[in-house]
């Protein structure tokens, strides 16, 4: 089994050569902490200087010089070591995040839809943007607020072992507070990001659900989730401050209490004339406040806590597997379902025994109650998900054995819902690919859209989104439509593709099906028979399988379902309703 990599060395991994930027923030920062120990030894000098009557005006002037002097040379290049952090964890970021994004691109989309879209926006913002905080800021400072003490107190040991090793007492006691600190906290961190992320999901979901929260006029109080999620945060944290309150005071107590041992035991040493007074001194100023320089470490500590969870949350995103290898698209592009069984949840099968056979060019409908299996059915020959048993075959091939980049390139799935992009009209037809807008005019004409898109302020470069510009169900899906004809896959697939349509656009959107599914293997989840028209033949989805396979006459004589449903809908076609003066039919 790999062994598994601690964050900090992964997160070296993602960052590549970016890593060089830190390495020299570090060495900076390592260089200003070794100045701090200057001052300290200006300020012995000095005391020296008075013991030993050597206390002169040039001297005084020399030794502020290189007081002055170190302080100054010590904040430029903690300086210029903040400059060289922030370059590199700004990279960084970006490296990690396109990184990210390129990975969900490849990943089956059964994985990511098993992910809040608020999850994923927290590790792609939140948590990566903890990185800059680490890179940035956390690399450094503790280079520099560890070097500092340690040098100061390899300076003390060379003055007196003794003092030195007491004025170690309150570190090793902040330690101990410190530990306790994080033994409690660590069980807290977790719940604490999970509300943050939760919290995330829930405001993703508020916004995009607005539409309906002012329709049933649901405040954010009636919107009980989102208060909810809130209040959890709150009081996570509320919870945290209290525990973690009174070790952060004792650490600060604890690490100011240097006088305490320095002053009584240096004096002692001093009047035994162990020591000099300028080393008393020396220790009671200098011994006894060099640990305070490591005072922010403590807050770099639940930093570092919220940066490794950030991490692990990116590399759970990252360890996603994506499907690697495969061979060319077939040039066949019949499909088949053998004997498949599938489940989501892994208990309880959506489809068992399920066959399905639809021939090279043909039109196939899938008919069924709702929830019966159709969009699975679709899922499964685009590879969304995996099958459990059995096979999805597309020209003999096994989807599973086809690369999967290439399978995408091959199949165009028009979904209900149309999602635009916030770019413009031009840019949502192409999606990414590099079409002229010459290609992308005959795709639009043939969707029955370009007059449309022709009448925008800005034609092809209106942006999508911008007030007056915005589109109707049946326009989106004309464009989504268009988009599907630029791409030209062999294999087609239409969920609900009619389900925009009105009858003031309906003929327009039956005409661009028509054109887009002209020598394609199309596949249509038919939930209105009214779409049957352009269908050859028609499957049954029902009791977590096919239960019928044919034409139109001869699934009705023998399915059931498919009987009913189609007597009603023909009674609804002929229905008619009584207006002032006379009869219509529906
Ligand atoms: N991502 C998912 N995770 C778990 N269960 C799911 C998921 N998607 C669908 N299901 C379940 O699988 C079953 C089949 O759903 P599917 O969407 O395929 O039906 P459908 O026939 O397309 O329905 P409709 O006509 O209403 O769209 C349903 O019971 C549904 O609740």
């Amino acid at each position: 089994m790999e062994k598994k990599k601690s964050p900090l060395k992964l997160l070296l991994e993602w960052v590549g050569r970016e890593k060089y930027w830190m390495y020299l923030s570090i060495l900076l920062s390592l260089i200003s902490g070794l100045c701090t120990m200057i001052p300290y030894y200006g300020i012995y000098r000095l005391m020296e200087a008075v013991y030993n009557n050597t206390f002169t005006t040039e001297f005084v002037m020399k030794d502020a010089a290189l007081i002055f002097g170190s302080i100054l040379i010590r904040f430029i290049l903690f300086g210029a070591s903040g400059v060289a952090s922030h370059k590199g964890a700004y990279r960084a970021l970006y490296k990690v995040r396109c990184m990210v994004v390129d990975h969900m691109a490849k990943v089956p989309l059964g994985a990511l839809n098993e992910r809040s879209t608020g999850e994923i926006k927290t590790v792609l913002n939140e948590d990566i943007e903890k990185l800059e905080l680490f890179l940035a800021h956390n690399m450094p400072e503790l280079v520099c607020y560890l070097v500092g003490p340690i040098v100061v107190f390899i300076y003390l040991l060379t003055v007196n072992v003794p003092l030195a090793l007491i004025s170690l007492i309150p570190l090793v006691l902040a330690l101990a507070v410190m530990g306790c600190m994080f033994a409690g906290a660590s069980g807290m961190m977790g719940r604490a990001n999970k509300s943050v992320a939760n919290l995330n999901s829930v405001m993703v979901e508020y916004i995009s659900g607005m539409k309906l929260i002012k329709a049933y006029n649901m405040g954010s109080k009636s919107f009980q989730k989102f208060s909810a999620a809130v209040q959890e945060e709150n009081s996570v944290w509320n919870q945290m401050s209290k525990k973690m309150g009174p070790f952060y005071a004792a650490f600060i107590v604890v690490i100011e209490c240097g006088m305490l041992l320095m002053i009584p035991l240096g004096g002692m040493f001093f009047l035994k004339g162990s020591i000099t007074a300028s080393i008393f001194l020396l220790f009671a100023f200098v011994g006894s406040m060099y640990l305070t320089e490591i005072r922010p470490l403590q807050e770099l500590g639940s930093s570092f806590a919220q940066v490794l969870a950030g991490v692990t949350k990116t590399e759970e995103i990252l360890n996603i597997s994506t499907f690697e290898g495969g061979t060319d698209f077939p040039d066949k592009h019949d499909i088949e379902l053998r004997n498949v069984r599938f489940s989501y949840d892994g208990k309880t099968d959506v489809l068992e025994h399920c066959n399905l056979k639809v021939d090279d060019g043909e039109r196939m409908a899938l008919v069924g109650r709702s929830g019966a299996g159709k969009s699975t059915v679709i899922e499964l020959i685009s590879r969304f998900y995996d099958v459990q048993e059995g096979e999805v075959l597309i020209g003999g091939k096994n989807v599973k054995d086809i690369n999967y980049e290439t399978l995408l390139q091959n199949v165009a799935i028009v979904f209900q819902k149309t999602f635009l992009t916030r770019d413009s009209v031009i840019e949502n037809i192409r999606m990414g690919t590099n079409a002229t807008l010459k290609e992308v005019r005959a795709a639009a004409k043939e969707a029955q859209i370009d007059n449309f898109i022709m009448s925008l302020p800005n034609g092809y470069d209106t942006k999508v989104g911008s007030f007056s510009s915005r589109f109707s169900g049946g326009e989106k899906q004309r464009i989504a439509i268009a988009r599907a004809i630029l791409k030209n896959a062999p294999i087609l697939i239409l969920d609900e593709a009619t389900s925009a349509a009105d009858p003031e656009n309906q003929v327009e959107i039956d005409k661009a099906i028509e054109n887009l599914c002209k020598g394609k293997t199309v596949i249509i989840v038919a939930h209105r028979l009214s779409a049957l028209k352009m269908c050859h033949r028609i499957a049954v989805v029902e009791h977590h399988t096919i239960t019928s396979v044919g034409f139109h006459e001869k699934v009705r004589k023998e399915n059931d379902y498919y009987n009913h449903a189609w007597t009603d809908y023909e009674t609804a076609r002929n229905m008619s309703y009584q207006l002032e003066g006379g009869t219509k039919n529906a």
